[in-house]
């Protein structure tokens, strides 16, 4: 089972309450793979935790068009378009928790930015805005599959665990951010930077498992892009490793009882 973190939207000016959801396409990226996704509630502080944990064998951090909150960075000034701080809250006590737990988990788009805001680092508000910097944000008016088509190349960290899963010193990748890295989270590994010195993507350094979180979307028609193909599948073969050790440790203290 890969844990899906949902968004907490208002749908509706009527007062039925909010929704929590999330893309399709992350859930074919889930059940593509032969797992079923369990969806996060928002719920903060109030989630249950154990339960979320226990049930897991990965968690994937997708994409949104809310933006992380900058409080959460220690920045006090407003944010910046739609935010969402039930997720926020939400998926950054998930992530402690994977990283502690050793539970392997993808970060996409924003989250690789909350990956790199539970480690101390800070966001750039408008990319586009910094000096020397390409313009990530989605194109407009244009076919989904050029929306997101791969669109500007990031090169591999030399010797990196993403540079070892896709085999190759650079990919072309799509891009459909404002936000971005800007100071790098402590204890975070540079995996990947576009051509403009924007990084694109990062993992944990001397994660238990697999961490790692990329600005892309790897998720969208990844059965037509081999090396999304490759991130997915390292992914899940490190979910499905996970619970194969979580099982033979069940059945060990089974024996013992
Ligand atoms: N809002 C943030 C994060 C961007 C992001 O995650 N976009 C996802 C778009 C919808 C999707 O395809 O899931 C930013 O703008 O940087």
């Amino acid at each position: 089972m890969i844990g899906l973190p949902l968004c907490r939207w208002q749908l509706t000016d009527r007062d039925i309450g909010w929704f929590h959801l999330v893309g399709e396409k992350y859930i074919q990226s889930v059940t593509g793979y032969g797992a079923f996704p369990l969806m996060i509630p928002a719920f903060g502080d109030d989630l249950d935790m154990d339960t979320v944990l226990n049930s897991v064998s990965g968690i994937m951090f997708g994409g949104s068009l809310s933006n992380v909150h900058p409080s959460f960075y220690g920045d006090e000034h407003p944010g910046l378009g739609l935010a969402d701080k039930p997720r926020d809250a939400t998926v950054l006590r998930l992530m402690r928790a994977c990283i502690d737990r050793g539970i392997p988990f993808l970060g996409i788009c924003r989250g690789v930015q909350e990956l790199n805001v539970l480690h101390g680092g800070t966001l750039h508000r408008e990319v586009h805005n910094v000096d020397g910097r390409l313009d990530h944000r989605e194109v407009k008016d244009v076919p989904d599959d050029v929306a997101y088509g791969p669109i500007h190349t990031v090169k591999l960290t030399e010797g990196g665990l993403l540079q070892r899963i896709i085999g190759a010193s650079e990919m072309k990748v799509n891009s459909l951010h404002g936000q971005g890295i800007d100071r790098l989270g402590e204890g975070l590994q540079v995996e990947a930077v576009c051509e403009d010195g924007q990084i694109e993507a990062v993992s944990v350094k001397g994660a238990k498992a697999f961490a790692m979180g990329v600005q892309w979307h790897p998720e969208y028609r990844y059965w037509e892009n081999a090396q999304y193909n490759a991130l997915l599948g390292a992914f899940h073969e490190a979910a499905r490793a996970y619970q194969a050790k979580k099982s033979e440790r069940r059945k060990e203290a089974v024996a013992m009882a």
